[in-house]
């Protein structure tokens, strides 16, 4: 099978490498395209590719009718609409790590561009002045770097300013005392490091709450003289109340990489003189771009042929050692769903899962996703995946709960998954039987052992003798063989399951001819 991929940013060539090696890809560079060509264009399309440039909107995702993944080379992905991905199944990934040094270093020279005034004084000589009065600057050494959000890149540029002597103070919702102890910096809330710092610096992603977050309010707050440094986001930054801090003598100076809208040829900042930019050049290195690019198209290749991607945005990502003890389970957890939702016609309104065993002390949120996957496929068909399932169910008002139990009654691993109804509960168990892979053990509160795969036929019927034998003569009477066949039964004479797998799908008129049978109350085939 061929996957078309498109690249619709500029991504680094030595990058994009791993994709025009692997098998199957079918490469489409395209960087100029307009929002309207790119709607049209990406029905096409098993993956896309950006930077911060192509805006992923919902409208664009819902013409996306291919799309399995939208790779970010990079770290933000507040171009992309992830909630519309998310419902839409479509996993999106970014490189989080490949930009990290790029993006200090480059916070670096800003701090030192500002405090030194370095491309005013070289527009001036450009402009044929040599003025040494205008040009003088303030040293690092001994003022306070105000850091708000002290994530990889914060961190990073903390290391780095008190190798200027700086002392640094931060703010990070995760940043505990011990962490700042550690890094040998103060921390405090937002506002102290708004009260206390000479350079402000900010690595927090976009989001709803750091949106406007240096806005009029927080500029009161600020020492006079500060400067002010966005290597970031732009929109974290009150553009208009940021013109007046500066136009007021508040603010001394602001070195922006990042603006409220990208990109611009004109914005009144710019018009200030004390205020130096740079057009989003934070990421902009040769090494960052080839291994942001490296990144996502590893984790693209890794999606289309079937394997684990390693830095989902809209999945939760499973650390390798957790992902190596329950990939084997995602089967069984999918197979059960599969299996379980065809014991009722009713809505479901509630779903429990039980994991016990070996399965008691380890992250379960990954198959708790196959699980409801499989429960929802029948439905909700292949559109069904571990991106959307949970959305999924949440949207439609099933409530689902994780239970975990050390023991697993005589197995070393067993998943238990019940579905509630208005009137019903019906439940499922399985277990993966070391070296035989998946096994079905029990329906409801019958046991038996099967594999969930191929064509499955559950039978109730009443205990009695004669019915196996009925069964079977009217199997072989439409040429239907039976490979395997477990019976159980609740007590003598009582309800009891008869669990057949066979060589065929069964045929409505196949399905009619067992329902005759007088002792049998409900047929039912399930194809795993
Ligand atoms: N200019 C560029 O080219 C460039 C390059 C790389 C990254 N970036 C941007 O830099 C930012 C940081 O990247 P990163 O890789 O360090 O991300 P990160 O996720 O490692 O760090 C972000 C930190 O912000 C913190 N945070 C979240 N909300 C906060 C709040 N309200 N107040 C304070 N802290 C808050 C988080 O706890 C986290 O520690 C992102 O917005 C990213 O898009 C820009
Ligand atoms: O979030 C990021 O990784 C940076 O802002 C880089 O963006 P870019 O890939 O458009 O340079």
């Amino acid at each position: 099978m061929m996957f078309n991929i498109l690249i619709s940013d500029p991504l680094s060539e030595e990058g994009i490498q791993p994709l025009r090696n692997a098998e199957n890809m079918n490469i489409v560079i395209d960087t100029e395209l307009t929002p309207e060509e790119l709607a049209v264009k990406i029905t096409d399309f098993d993956a896309l590719l950006v930077r911060s440039q192509t805006q992923v909107t919902r409208e664009l995702i819902s013409k996306a009718s291919n799309l399995k993944i939208i790779g970010r080379a990079g770290v933000g992905v507040d171009n992309i609409d992830l909630d519309a991905a998310t419902e839409h199944g479509i996993i999106v990934v970014n490189a989080p790590n490949g930009n990290t040094n790029s993006a200090a270093e480059h916070t670096m020279a800003m701090i030192m561009s500002l405090s030194r005034k370095i491309p005013q004084a070289f527009n001036s000589l450009k402009n044929k002045r040599w003025d040494r009065k205008k040009y003088v600057g303030v040293e690092l050494k001994n003022k306070t770097l105000g850091i708000i959000g002290l994530g990889r890149i914060g961190a990073e540029v903390a290391y780095r300013a008190k190798g200027q002597r700086m002392n640094i103070t931060a703010y990070d919702p995760f940043l505990t005392e011990e962490k700042a102890d550690k890094m040998g910096i103060g921390y405090g809330t937002v506002e102290d490091v708004l009260q206390v710092a000479d350079f402000i610096t900010i690595h927090t992603p976009l989001l709803k709450e750091t949106r406007h977050l240096l806005n009029e309010d927080a500029f009161k707050l600020m020492k006079d003289g500060v400067q002010i440094v966005n290597c970031a986001r732009g929109g974290i930054i009150d553009e208009e109340a940021l013109y007046h801090a500066i136009t007021s003598k508040k603010v001394a100076g602001a070195a922006l990489d990042v603006f409220e809208e990208e990109p611009f040829m004109d914005n009144k900042l710019l018009e200030l003189p004390e205020v130096i930019a740079t057009p989003h050049l934070g990421a902009s290195t040769i090494e960052a771009q080839e291994m942001v690019a490296i990144d996502v198209c590893h984790d693209v290749i890794s999606l289309l042929t079937g394997e684990t991607v390693k830095n989902p945005v809209n999945l939760p990502s499973v650390p390798g050692e957790i992902l190596n003890k329950i990939e084997p389970y995602f089967n069984l957890a999918e197979k059960l769903g599969d299996f379980l939702i065809h014991l009722t016609d009713e809505v479901i309104e509630e779903v429990n899962i039980y994991y016990s065993g070996d399965l008691y002390d380890v992250e379960v949120a990954p198959l708790t996703r196959n699980t409801v996957k499989g429960l929802l496929k029948r439905h909700l068909g292949n559109h069904v995946n571990d991106v959307n399932a949970l959305f999924l169910a949440e949207k439609r008002g099933i409530t689902i709960q994780e239970n975990k139990t050390p023991k697993a009654r005589g197995f070393t691993n067993l998943i238990k998954v019940e579905v509630k109804t208005k009137s019903e509960s019906r439940s499922v168990s399985g277990t993966l039987l070391n070296g035989l892979g998946p096994r079905i053990v029990k329906v409801d509160h019958y046991s038996v052992d099967f594999t969930p795969k191929g064509h499955v036929v559950v039978i109730h019927h009443k205990d009695q003798p004669g019915v196996i034998g009925k069964m079977g003569s009217l199997l072989s009477q439409h040429n239907i063989n039976i490979a395997t066949m477990q019976v159980d039964r609740s007590d003598v004479g009582g309800d009891a399951i008869m669990m057949l797998t066979v060589d065929k799908h069964m045929e409505k008129d196949e399905l009619e001819a067992l329902k005759s049978v007088e002792e049998i109350y409900d047929v039912m085939v399930v194809d795993l």
